[in-house]
């Protein structure tokens, strides 16, 4: 069985930097506080949207943070419209992380739309010392011409404005070159990752609309 994803979109990033839970509040606005399970692999979700008249799918690919699945995130940001490279606000290493992310996309996936996304913005309000200096990754974004988004998964906060930015991206830059079906749906994708996964983003047996 086959969902028809026209943007497949591919989040990227250190482990633990709030992928998962990113993911999860955007298709089921849920947050499952304290829950540390690591991705294995890639998790895959979809969710139809209506953008500007336009109906789209989009396919979002949660790969794993941990080095150990560096080889096989390559395998996952191939044709990815736009990724999401995240760092955790408050941990400078996933920061230098996301950067590598970013030099690799760049070098290898040159139409793809970078979007840098700040997570865990809750625990920087209170603690805002720690943080990473929001100029800093302000300037980095701009630099390689990324947009930049700061999120909180558990408050929900900047998250629609991120994917549906994504969607207005997407639509704009394919007007550009063709007109977009009033349904959609261009690339035949699978819908779950063969590799398997230790979580989905998706309850298994359908992706959500
Ligand atoms: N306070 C707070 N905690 C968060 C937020 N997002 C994620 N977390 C916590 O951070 C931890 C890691 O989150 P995940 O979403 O699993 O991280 P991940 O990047 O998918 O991790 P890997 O699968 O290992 O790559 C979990 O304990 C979450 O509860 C957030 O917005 N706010």
């Amino acid at each position: 069985m086959t969902a028809k994803v026209d943007l497949k979109v591919v989040l990227l990033g250190r482990e633990a930097s709030g992928k998962t839970c990113l993911v999860d509040r955007y298709l089921h606005d849920r947050f499952n506080f304290g829950v540390n399970q690591a991705t294995v692999g890639a998790a895959f979700g979809a969710k139809k949207l209506q953008i500007g008249g336009h109906t789209i799918t989009m396919g979002i690919w949660d790969t794993a943070g941990s080095e150990r699945y560096e080889a096989m995130s390559r395998i996952y940001y191939r044709g990815a419209k736009a990724a999401i490279t995240c760092f955790d606000v408050m941990d400078p290493t996933s920061f230098e992380r996301l950067k590598f992310w970013v030099n690799e996309l760049r070098n290898n996936e040159e139409h793809c739309k970078l979007y840098i996304c700040g997570t865990k913005v809750d625990i920087a309000e209170g603690n805002r010392s720690g943080r990473v200096d929001v100029h800093s990754v302000s300037d980095y974004a701009d630099e390689v011409h990324a947009r930049y988004f700061d999120t909180s998964s558990k408050t929900g906060q900047g998250i629609q404005e991120l994917f549906t930015a994504i969607a207005e991206d997407f639509i704009q830059s394919e007007s550009k070159t063709r007109t977009l079906a009033a349904d959609g749906a261009t690339v035949p994708l699978a819908r779950r990752d063969p590799v398997g996964s230790g979580r989905s983003a998706e309850p298994a047996g359908g992706c959500c609309a």
